[in-house]
């Protein structure tokens, strides 16, 4: 899709340790609606929800890790949190029967911005192959 070749393109050229979109939104620079927040980790609303409910949860420190690819054994504990954070984000949305939890990394993953972060997809029935 159009939205696939942009996210490719976008990836292909992006400052991939410069600042991103979601600085602003941890700093409350620029309006988010916030669904999960405690010291290291924010969880928001996606501003192009592919499904009646997605959410982004992000680490509030990026620390380098501006994908899932740059993980270090430093950064066990917030991948941990990211994760018990979905948990939690899965459980305040409803989304009791089902949900999908996607990591996009690099260009052929379609990742777009370069500030790990995770989707929280739920409110539909999901398909597989994701594609
Ligand atoms: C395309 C999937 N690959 C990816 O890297 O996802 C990045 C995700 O971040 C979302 N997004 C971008 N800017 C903003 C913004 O200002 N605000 C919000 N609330 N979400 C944003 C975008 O819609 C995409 O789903």
């Amino acid at each position: 899709t159009n939205e696939e070749a942009a996210a490719k393109a976008a990836a292909a050229t992006a400052d991939t340790e410069g600042p991103t979109i979601f600085d602003k939104i941890i700093a409350k620079e620029i309006p988010s609606s916030i669904v999960y927040e405690d010291d290291k980790v924010l969880a928001f609303r996606d501003i192009n929800p592919q499904a009646p409910v997605h959410v982004l949860v992000i680490p509030k420190v990026r620390d380098g890790l501006t994908g899932l690819s740059k993980a270090e054994p430093r950064h066990v504990e917030i991948l941990g949190q990211l994760l018990c954070a979905v948990k939690v984000v899965a459980e305040k949305e409803g989304l009791a029967n089902g949900y999908r939890v996607v990591i996009n990394n690099g260009p052929e993953g379609c990742q777009s911005v370069y500030h790990l972060h995770l989707h929280v997809l739920g409110g539909r029935q999901m398909k597989w192959p994701a594609g």
